[in-house]
């Protein structure tokens, strides 16, 4: 895991994320020298034989003037239709930008959902790859036309943390209007710069609100959200403005650098962790719960009380201490109408009494992703299935992922 810059000079592949801030001028209209200039950057880099993957706002920014509207709308039908305006002005000019440099772009639009359901990840990570395989540089924005209020990121800072996930990237670049992360909103007197952040602890006392710009949308709390969500996983980050996006690239001291604070992780957990919205909750018993959070343990009928919620089996739950507290995600096994009759029943009785099916795990260690570490590593007996008689399953190094909580 690097501490240096030298891990983004050197990324193979990187996600850019551009936010409206950096691409409206003082008039509301989209600032197309700022974005010809980005273009011409990201072209460097292509040459550079670097992979290159574009998150880029502005789609609504680039209607308001267009549109004759006083501001950036706040109803959702006006975004809608503003994005909707907006998104191909910005597209053409990105097209036409890139083409100067002898590149093609591809438009992806994504909704939270995209991110949210395994199928459509694995459709965005397809297209994703191929377009990258052809030598096409990959556009992306929020389909803010079709999203709607309860399924939207809203802001794109955390759309590109998943992006990057999605694409495997090694290195994000966050190009706002602020040269990185300061210790209070910048224009607060005595608010200093922040150069370096190793991790949660390095943020411990420092002020960021979520009001952003006039144009931009989730302030500096979202690009936390970000980070965290990066890091996590292990793709180290550079907040810093759109006019140092060489001297970012470059592995140059500008802004700030987030180092990475986890491993990378498989895509599902990634996936389970940061993206899945929980559709349920399992409320496991204090063995049960101390289990899963030592040492990744399966999780059998046995070790779990209650359960909440309508589901299928395959989709996401959580799993919740008897405290309350959500210390794991996972994809459940059993359709949440067949689980109460299998709570608190050894596996040996379920297969017994229902039949071979009945003996598997509620939540396989496999489809586990833990949220919350128990406080000290399991003894040596934990590593068996929580709430178990069944096989007996090694301890698996993990993540230690810490999740963004819903996407809104
Ligand atoms: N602690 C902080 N450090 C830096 N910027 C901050 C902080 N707290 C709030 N901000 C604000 O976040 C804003 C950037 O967010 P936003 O307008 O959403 O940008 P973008 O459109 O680029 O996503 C900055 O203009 C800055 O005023
Ligand atoms: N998808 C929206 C972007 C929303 C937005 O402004 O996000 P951000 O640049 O992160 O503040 C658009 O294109 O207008």
């Amino acid at each position: 895991m690097s501490d240096s810059r030298t891990a983004i000079a050197q990324a193979r592949r990187t996600v850019v994320k551009i936010g409206s801030s950096s691409l409206t001028g003082t008039d509301g209209r989209l600032n197309v020298p700022a974005l010809e200039a980005l273009v011409a950057v990201l072209a460097e880099r292509r040459d550079a034989g670097h992979e290159v993957i574009l998150v880029t706002s502005g789609a609504i920014a680039a209607a308001i003037a267009p549109l004759g509207l006083p501001g950036r709308p706040r109803d959702l039908a006006t975004a809608q239709a503003a994005a909707s305006v907006g998104q191909g002005l910005l597209i053409a000019r990105y097209t036409a930008a890139f083409a100067d440099h002898g590149l093609r772009v591809g438009q992806l639009l994504l909704t939270a959902a995209d991110t949210l359901r395994r199928d459509h990840y694995r459709n965005a990570q397809r297209s994703i790859e191929r377009l990258l395989e052809l030598g096409v540089v990959p556009v992306i924005n929020e389909n803010d036309a079709v999203a709607t209020d309860e399924i939207r990121f809203g802001d794109n800072d955390r759309l590109a943390a998943l992006v990057s996930h999605v694409a495997r990237a090694d290195a994000l670049v966050l190009l706002t209007d602020v040269d990185g992360l300061f210790t209070a909103p910048p224009d607060r007197p005595g608010s200093r710069h922040i150069p370096l952040v190793r991790g949660p602890e390095d943020l411990t006392g420092i002020e960021v609100t979520a009001r952003g710009t006039a144009v931009g949308t989730g302030g500096m709390v979202t690009k936390l959200e970000s980070v965290r969500i990066a890091t996590a996983s292990g793709t180290p980050v550079v907040l810093t403005t759109a006019g140092n996006a060489r001297a970012a690239l470059a592995g140059e001291p500008v802004g700030t650098y987030f180092t990475p604070t986890g491993k990378r992780t498989t895509r599902k957990r990634l996936w389970l962790a940061f993206a899945a919205a929980p559709k349920g909750r399992l409320i496991l018993d204090e063995g049960a719960a101390r289990a899963v959070q030592g040492g990744l343990a399966s999780l059998l009928p046995a070790g779990v009380l209650d359960v909440e919620g309508a589901f299928e089996a395959g989709e996401p739950v959580e799993l919740v201490n008897p405290a309350g507290k959500v210390i794991a995600r996972g994809l459940v096994a059993y359709d949440s109408a067949d689980i109460p009759a299998l709570l608190g029943r050894h596996t040996s009785y379920l297969r017994a009494r229902l039949g071979d099916g009945f003996d598997r795990a509620l939540v396989h260690r496999d489809d586990l992703v833990l949220l919350r570490r128990g406080r000290k590593r399991a003894p040596a007996n934990a590593d068996a299935p929580a709430g178990g008689d069944g096989e007996r399953t090694r301890p698996r190094a993990e993540a230690g992922v810490v999740p963004t909580g819903a996407i809104r």
